[in-house]
C-alpha cells in the first residue's frame, strides 16, 4: 500500500506574489473551485494580515469551497495569527501556517535575532495558533540554507508545541536534489518526535531544481508537497504541481499516490494562466503547448508508429486531446503523409517522394507549414475552395470600435464589418462571420519581441474545432494585423472535411 501524498496548493498565495498576477476575490474563488475540482487537499488561500482584500479572499474562499483544507499564512507574530484565525472562521477545515526564518542569514540579517530567540518565537507562535485551530503548520523559512542541528532542534520543539505539519522550505531555491532529500532524511532520522507531524516540502526554482528537490524530498519521507499550478511563484517560481504529480504517477517506485484528477490538469493550467495573465512557456513540462508536439522526422515517424516511442505520458492523462505532429524542414515523409491523409490526399511511392522534395524546399524557407501550404503543394489533387487569404483589414476607433475585413476564400472575395471591445476583437469577429465553421478561440498570446513602441508583435493562437486544437502564428509591427494573420493561419490548418461538414 502506498502512502497518501498531500497536495498543498499555494497558487493563490505564493503564486499570486508574482508581479502582475494579483487576482480579485471573485477570480480567486474561480481558481479555488477549480483546485477543489482538481482534487487538491489543501488550498493556501492567502496571507490575511497583508491587506483587507487578501483577508476578504480567505473569508470568501472558505465559504465557497468545502472539501480541501483552507490554509492562511502568517508570520510568527500574534497579530498575524489572530487575523489569520478570523479569516478562517467560515472554513470547514481551517489551518494556520505560521513560521520564522531559520538560516544564519535570516536569523542574523533579517530578523536580527539569535537562534535561542528564534526557537522561542517559533514555539510561541505555534502555541498561540493552537488556541484557534487544531491544524497548525510551521514553516522553517530558508531551511535549505540552515544549520542541520539547529533545524532538528526547532522542528522538535514546534512539534512538541503542537505543529501538525512541519514545512521545510528551500526558500531561495539553493539546494541540489541530494542535499534537499538529505535534509528531509536527517529530520526523519534525528528528530525523536518527527512521526507526530507530516513533513512538507516547499521548493523554489532559482536553479531550476524545484521539482527535482520536491521529488527527492518525497523519496526521503516528506508526505506533503507545496506546489503551484504552472510553477508560478516568487522570483523564478515555486514547484509545479503538474510536474510533481505526473513524476509520481510515472514512477511507481515512489511509494505514494495523490488524489489529483489528472485529466483536469490542462484546463486548470489554462484557467490560471488566463486569469493571472501569465503565459505558460511553450516548452513547459506537461502543460506547455509543445509538451506533446513532435516536430522532427525521426520522432514523428516513431510517434506515428507507436506513441510511446517518444511519449512517456498519454496526453489524455493530463487533459490534452492528442499529440501533434508539426510540419517543419526537419520532418520526414511519415509526417508529411500523416498530414496529407488528414486532408484527404492519399499519396504513396513516387508521388509522395516528389511532393516531399517540394515540401522540403518550401519548409527551408518557412518556419511552420500549414494546411494552405500543403494544399498549394498538392493543389492538383484537391478542391481548393477553402483557402483563406487575408486581403484587406481596416479598423477605426472613432466612437464605436469597428473593423472591416476582406477575405479571399477559394476564388471569391468576401467582406464583413464588426464592432468589438477593441480593434483586435472587432477584426477577429469580422473574420469569424465570414468563415465557417465557427471555432473556439482557446488561447491568444501576444508577445513583444523587444521593448520599443515600434516593436514586432508575435501572436500565437490556439483554436478548437471538433475538440481538436489548431495553432496559428504570425508577427507584424501592427498588433491588429498580427492577430488577424494568426487567426487566418489557424483557420487554414483545419482540415477540408471540417469545412465541408459545416
Ligand atoms: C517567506 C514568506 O514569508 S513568503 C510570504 C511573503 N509574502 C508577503 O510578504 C506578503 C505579505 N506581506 C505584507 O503584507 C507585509 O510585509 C506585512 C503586513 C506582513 C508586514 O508589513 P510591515 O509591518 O510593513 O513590515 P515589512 O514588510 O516592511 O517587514 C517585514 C517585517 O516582518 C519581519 N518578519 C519577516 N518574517 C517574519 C516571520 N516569519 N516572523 C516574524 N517576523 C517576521 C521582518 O523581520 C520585518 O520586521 P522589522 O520591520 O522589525 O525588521
Ligand atoms: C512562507 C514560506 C512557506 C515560503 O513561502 C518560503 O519559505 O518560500
Amino acid at each position: 500500500m502506498s502512502d497518501k501524498l498531500w497536495i498543498f496548493d499555494t497558487t493563490l498565495r505564493d503564486g499570486e506574489q508574482v508581479p502582475g498576477c494579483q487576482l480579485n476575490t471573485q477570480e480567486k474563488i474561480i481558481v479555488a473551485k477549480a483546485l477543489e475540482d482538481l482534487g487538491v487537499d489543501i488550498i493556501e488561500a492567502g496571507f490575511p494580515i497583508s491587506s483587507p482584500g487578501d483577508f476578504n479572499s480567505v473569508v470568501e474562499i472558505s465559504k465557497a469551497v468545502s472539501n480541501p483544507i483552507i490554509c492562511a499564512l502568517s508570520r510568527a507574530v500574534e497579530k498575524d495569527i489572530e487575523v489569520a484565525a478570523q479569516a478562517l472562521k467560515f472554513a470547514k477545515k481551517g489551518r494556520i501556517h505560521t513560521g520564522i526564518g531559520v538560516s544564519p542569514y535570516h536569523i542574523q540579517f533579517k530578523l536580527r535575532s539569535t537562534p535561542e530567540e528564534i526557537i522561542r518565537r517559533g514555539v510561541a507562535a505555534v502555541k498561540f495558533a493552537k488556541q484557534f485551530v487544531e491544524d497548525v503548520e510551521f514553516y522553517a523559512e530558508d531551511a535549505g540554507r540552515s544549520e542541520p542541528d539547529f533545524l532538528c532542534k526547532i522542528i522538535e520543539e514546534v512539534i512538541k508545541a503542537g505543529a501538525t505539519v512541519v514545512n521545510i522550505p528551500d526558500t531561495t531555491g539553493y539546494c541540489l536534489p541530494e542535499q534537499y532529500g538529505g535534509i528531509i532524511a536527517d529530520l526523519k532520522n534525528r528528530v525523536p518526535n518527527i512521526d507526530k507531524a507530516i513533513i512538507a516540502t516547499h521548493c523554489h526554482n532559482d536553479l531550476g531544481m524545484a521539482t527535482a528537490n520536491t521529488v527527492s524530498g518525497v523519496q526521503h519521507g516528506a508526505r506533503q508537497v507545496e506546489v503551484t499550478i504552472n510553477g508560478i511563484g516568487e522570483r523564478a517560481g515555486n514547484t509545479s504541481m503538474e510536474e510533481v504529480v505526473m513524476a509520481i504517477k510515472c514512477h511507481k517506485s515512489i511509494p505514494v499516490h495523490t488524489s489529483i484528477d489528472t485529466p483536469k490538469i490542462y484546463k486548470t493550467s489554462r484557467l490560471v494562466s488566463k486569469l493571472m495573465n501569465m503565459p505558460v512557456q511553450p516548452n513547459k513540462a506537461i502543460v506547455g503547448r509543445n509538451a506533446f508536439a513532435h516536430s522532427s522526422g525521426i520522432h514523428q515517424d516513431g510517434v506515428l508508429k507507436h506513441r510511446e516511442n517518444y511519449e512517456i505520458i498519454d496526453p489524455k492523462e493530463v487533459g490534452v486531446e492528442e499529440s501533434s505532429i508539426v510540419l517543419t524542414a526537419r520532418s520526414g515523409r511519415a509526417a508529411l503523409k500523416h498530414h496529407l491523409d488528414a486532408l484527404g490526399v492519399e499519396l504513396e511511392g513516387e508521388e509522395l517522394r516528389k511532393v516531399y522534395e517540394e515540401f522540403l524546399l518550401l519548409a527551408d524557407s518557412k518556419r511552420d507549414i500549414g494546411r494552405k501550404d500543403l494544399l498549394e503543394l498538392v493543389g492538383k489533387y484537391l478542391d481548393e475552395s477553402n483557402f483563406i487569404e487575408l486581403e484587406k483589414v481596416t479598423y477605426s476607433s472613432n466612437g464605436e470600435i469597428s473593423a472591416t475585413v476582406q477575405l479571399k476564400i477559394g476564388n471569391e472575395s468576401f467582406e464583413a464589418t464588426q464592432s468589438g471591445v477593441g480593434p483586435v476583437d472587432a477584426v477577429l469577429k469580422a473574420i469569424e462571420t465570414l468563415v465557417q465553421p465557427q471555432v473556439d478561440l482557446e488561447e491568444f498570446l501576444i508577445q513583444a519581441m523587444t521593448h520599443g513602441s515600434n516593436d514586432v508583435a508575435k501572436v500565437h493562437m490556439r483554436v478548437i474545432k471538433s475538440d481538436k486544437p489548431y495553432y496559428g502564428f504570425a508577427s507584424h509591427e501592427d498588433i491588429v494585423l498580427a492577430s488577424a494573420f494568426a487567426f487566418v493561419d489557424a483557420l487554414n490548418k483545419i482540415p477540408v472535411k471540417e469545412y465541408a461538414t459545416a
